[in-house]
């Protein structure tokens, strides 16, 4: 499948948001993935999938400008990346905040709305509106005033994502952002995020094992495995055919009332080569 395309539904006159050109990344004699040509468009949203391994964090650590490409180019709406570029929102994988991190709710959305600005902070009734606004967006009015260490792990998720969101940034990039959210916050934050991307023009990059969940939002799908990629619609990539080819052997793909399944994934794919088998992963469940 070819790497470079323009995706269905996002317009074509406007600069990608991220271009990749021949890029390839290997940590020592390991290649993650190589000769990725990719231009995501403002607006899009592009699913980052793969097994344990494959790369998809390192994929989002050479957009954010911290691990270098090997070979190729990289330009972040039409600048090379960098570190703390404010083109870029990032929510990363979650780590717990210390019980006693001496920081509200709203002061971390907050940062978000004007960290940037070390010194100036005047936080008047603009800034007040913006964090509620954005608390509000992720669920997260009622906790607002309490110290983000007593809250629990989809709680601070949240308020990470409304501060990502805050300077309403070019890209977006999300490391397993659902991962402990209960069902119904899956569904808010996914629904946010796809909002963020189709009302504002953020392209989303958006790393996770289970695509279900965003299934609705996706407009394309970067699958990585075993040194190898595929990159196309959800419709094109998700198929027996294409996944089979890529992990380099059989995986039945199953798609029933709207979700999708992956049965028969090896546990580990080191270069092209499946590890353990017969290994079975569902991204089918409830
Ligand atoms: N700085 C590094 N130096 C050497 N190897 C690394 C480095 N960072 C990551 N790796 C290796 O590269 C591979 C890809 O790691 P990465 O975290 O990108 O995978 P992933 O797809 O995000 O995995 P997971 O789903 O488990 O989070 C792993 O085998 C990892 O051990």
């Amino acid at each position: 499948m070819s790497a470079t395309s323009t995706p269905p539904g996002v317009a074509v006159a406007s600069a990608p948001a991220v271009s990749l050109r021949g890029a390839s990344l290997a940590y020592g004699p390991r290649t993650l993935w190589d000769g990725l040509d990719l231009d995501i468009a403002p607006g899009e949203f592009l699913a980052v999938l793969g097994a344990n391994g494959s790369g998809k964090t390192s994929f989002l650590k050479v957009l954010l400008g911290l691990v270098p490409l090997g070979a190729g180019t990289l330009a972040i709406d039409g600048e090379p990346a960098r570190r703390g570029s404010r083109a870029i929102g990032y929510v990363p994988q979650q780590k717990h905040f210390p019980p006693d991190t001496p920081l509200r709710a709203r002061d971390l959305v907050g940062l978000g709305v004007d960290g940037h600005k070390w010194g100036i902070r005047l936080r008047g009734r603009a800034y007040r509106k913006r964090v509620d606004a954005l608390l509000a967006e992720v669920g997260a009015a009622s906790y607002a005033k309490i110290p983000v260490g007593m809250l629990s792990g989809g709680e601070q998720q949240r308020l990470r994502i409304a501060q990502a969101l805050a300077p309403n940034p070019k890209v977006l990039l999300c490391d397993e952002p659902l991962l402990s959210l209960d069902l119904h916050h899956q569904r808010a934050v996914s629904a946010l995020v796809g909002r963020q991307a189709k009302r504002n023009g953020t392209a989303v990059v958006f790393v996770t094992h289970e695509i279900n969940p965003i299934l609705e939002h996706v407009d394309r799908v970067l699958y990585l495995a075993g040194g190898r990629f595929t990159i196309g619609t959800p419709g094109e990539v998700m198929t027996t055919e294409v996944l089979s080819r890529l992990y380099g052997t059989h995986v039945e793909v199953l798609h029933s009332h709207g979700r999708i399944a992956v049965v028969g994934m090896p546990d580990r794919v080191l270069d092209g080569h499946p590890e353990e088998l017969p290994g079975a992963e569902l991204q089918g469940q409830p």
